[in-house]
């Protein structure tokens, strides 16, 4: 049995909650993975908790309904109130899902959270940037030397296997270079203005399709991709660069008046990262790049992502799936929990 803790409860956490009550049974039978959920803590939707496991129908209809899982219904053994720290460390959960907001400049309080998690020998899944972009080094030693699972695979394209892939099938090569459409909710905003509609209305709409980040200046100053090219430096390229260093342009002054003259060129603004390795030094980039219609890159729309890795044996190979969106994020952090429970099985952990 898996125990969950829920740190922040907003639109990822709920969207795994609920994966987790459709397909209970499936996850049980053909991936041994039996997960309950026993505490949730979040900055403004409450905190509950019940170390026999709570009942997520009622769980997502006290937050969906009311705002705040403190209206799940009273009962023996349910306590609410705990703060995040105490509910990694008081609870008898061992599997943490961190999904607190991306902190651009500090990654707090998620780096905390993940080392509290870790110092007491559990693990964690998070689609959460901060941990992964400014202390993976630090966490993942931490993490390996408490015996404790840590999985961050949505904290570059969500859904898409951007980090998992390439280390399982791309093992041998040399990666010389990743390139690709990192952001989703810029992308969406570019492709929408390419329809002519305006930059503001398309931002406000990414917001409610729940691509952007709590702050959206991250995507459309870059914040956000900068972060990905920093965890694919370090995770993938073997150099860990400080997001401080990438270079990164946004798209905040793009007009339609930009998309349309770059149309009329045959050509489509898309706004690349960038991560090449060159005589063993590693260097990344974030800026928006005009782009032929026949680009492949060019050709990818909406909150659709993009990755080109180069590879030394095999050649270019491009990955495309969604960069963001509830329902394929959360599915990022379940594939985090199968291997999880595929590496339990195979007691590595
Ligand atoms: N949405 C997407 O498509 C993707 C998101 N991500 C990442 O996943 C994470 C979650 O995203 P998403 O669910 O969309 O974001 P939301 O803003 O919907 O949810 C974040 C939740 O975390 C809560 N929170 C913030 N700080 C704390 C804290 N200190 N303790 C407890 N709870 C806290 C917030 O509380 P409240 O609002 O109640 O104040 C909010 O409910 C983010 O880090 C994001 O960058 C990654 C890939 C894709
Ligand atoms: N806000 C991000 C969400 C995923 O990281 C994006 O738009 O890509």
């Amino acid at each position: 049995m898996t125990k969950i803790a829920f740190v922040g409860f907003g639109g990822v956490g709920q969207a795994l909650a609920e994966i987790l009550l459709e397909r209970k049974v499936h996850l049980e039978s053909s991936y041994g993975l039996e997960a309950e959920v026993v505490a949730v803590s979040d900055m403004m939707k409450g905190a509950v908790y019940q170390p026999d496991g709570l009942d997520i129908e009622q769980l997502l209809e006290a937050v969906r309904e009311t705002g705040n899982v403190e209206n799940y219904p009273d009962g023996p053994g349910v306590t609410k109130g705990l703060d995040s720290m105490a509910t990694i460390q008081q609870s008898n959960a061992d599997m943490i899902v961190e999904v607190t907001f991306t902190d651009v400049e500090t990654g707090q309080p998620a780096i905390d959270h993940c080392r509290a998690a870790f110092e007491k020998g559990k693990s964690v899944v998070t689609t959460n940037k901060g941990p992964v972009a400014l202390a993976y080094e630090e966490l993942s030693k931490l993490a390996e030397k408490n015996g404790a699972y840590w999985g961050f695979e949505g904290t570059v394209m969500s859904g898409t296997p951007a980090l998992r892939m390439p280390v399982a099938t791309l093992a041998g090569n040399e990666i010389k270079e990743i390139k690709g459409i990192l952001n989703g909710t810029t992308n969406y905003i570019l492709t929408e203005m390419e329809k002519g509609n305006s930059y503001e209305t398309a931002l406000q709409k990414a917001k409610e399709l729940g691509y952007a980040e709590a702050d959206p200046t991250n995507d459309v100053e870059g914040y956000d991709a900068r972060y990905k090219a920093a965890i694919l430096s370090g995770y993938l390229m073997g150099t860990p660069i400080s997001s401080k260093d990438i270079p990164c342009k946004g798209i905040s002054d793009m007009t339609l008046e930009m998309v349309n003259d770059a149309l009329e060129q045959n050509k489509k603004w898309r706004l690349l990262a960038q991560v090449k390795k060159e005589n063993g030094t590693v260097t990344a980039s974030v800026e928006p790049q005009l782009l032929d219609t026949d680009d492949p890159l060019a050709g990818v729309t909406g909150a659709t992502n993009a990755i080109l890795y180069e590879c030394d044996l095999a050649g270019p190979i491009m990955l495309t799936g969604a960069g963001a969106g509830l329902k394929e994020t959360g599915f990022s952090l379940l594939i985090d929990l199968i291997d999880y429970q595929r590496q339990k099985t195979m007691e590595k952990i």
